[in-house]
């Protein structure tokens, strides 16, 4: 199995096409007002149409009204809801749409009780917990708390980047990693060599893989 990369707080199109090229599989839009990623809904629906064909567009949201969601879903086609926040699960599946519902790594046993409530998820994304900033902080978190139970469904994030991407599959496996700070220059300013790299060393992981199990 290869992992998949997800490149994430996508503002300049520029950005989406080298993602694209480099391989990402799918591209991360931010829809939350206080980040140094977020765009609106317009600027969205632009950078939406630069998306290579086989790539999945993801529209990340904290806590948001269902009409904004809605609103997103019709201007940008998002293929995947990210929810970021505290939503529940009833929340995230009413727009019928495949969705990552992100967890922030407190402790095992508050992370084991929100997959269970979460089961539903198409996927399970771990990010690092810091104190009154829901996301996108470059903080890793404690890997040893990863429950084996996810790891098919698992999008692992927070504070990954070309030269630590490699240790994370080897140490975990995940399905997907997923990238915001580790390709920038400044919040929301891509860096085209970052993201090659960041795709390079994906492809690098894998291969050992390979290698090892032959
Ligand atoms: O990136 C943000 O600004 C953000 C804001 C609110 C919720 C989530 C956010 N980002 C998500 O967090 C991951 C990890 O970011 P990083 O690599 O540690 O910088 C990012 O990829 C988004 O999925």
């Amino acid at each position: 199995m290869r992992t998949r990369i997800k490149m994430c707080g996508m503002t300049r199109s520029e950005d989406v096409e080298a993602a694209c090229q480099a391989g990402a599989d799918a591209i991360g839009m931010i829809f939350y007002p206080p980040s140094g990623r977020y765009i609106e809904v317009s600027q969205a629906e632009k950078l939406a149409q630069h998306v290579s064909l086989a790539v999945d567009k993801v529209a990340l949201f904290v806590n948001p009204e269902v009409n904004f969601v809605n609103d997103v879903v019709a201007a940008t086609g998002a293929d995947i809801l990210q929810f970021h926040g505290d939503e529940s699960a009833e929340f995230c599946q009413q727009f019928g749409r495949r969705y990552i519902k992100a967890l922030r790594v407190k402790s095992a046993a508050e992370v084991a009780e929100k997959i269970a409530e979460h089961h539903q998820a198409d996927a399970i994304m771990l990010d690092a917990y810091v104190k009154g900033v829901p996301g996108g902080t470059g903080q890793q978190f404690d890997w040893s708390m990863t429950p084996e139970s996810i790891r098919h469904k698992l999008f692992l994030a927070g504070g990954l980047n070309a030269d630590n991407v490699g240790t994370a599959i080897q140490a975990l496996r995940p399905y997907a990693v997923d990238v915001a700070g580790g390709i920038e220059q400044a919040p929301g300013i891509k860096d085209i060599d970052k993201i090659f790299a960041f795709a390079e060393a994906v492809r690098q992981a894998d291969a050992l893989f390979i290698e090892n199990s032959s």
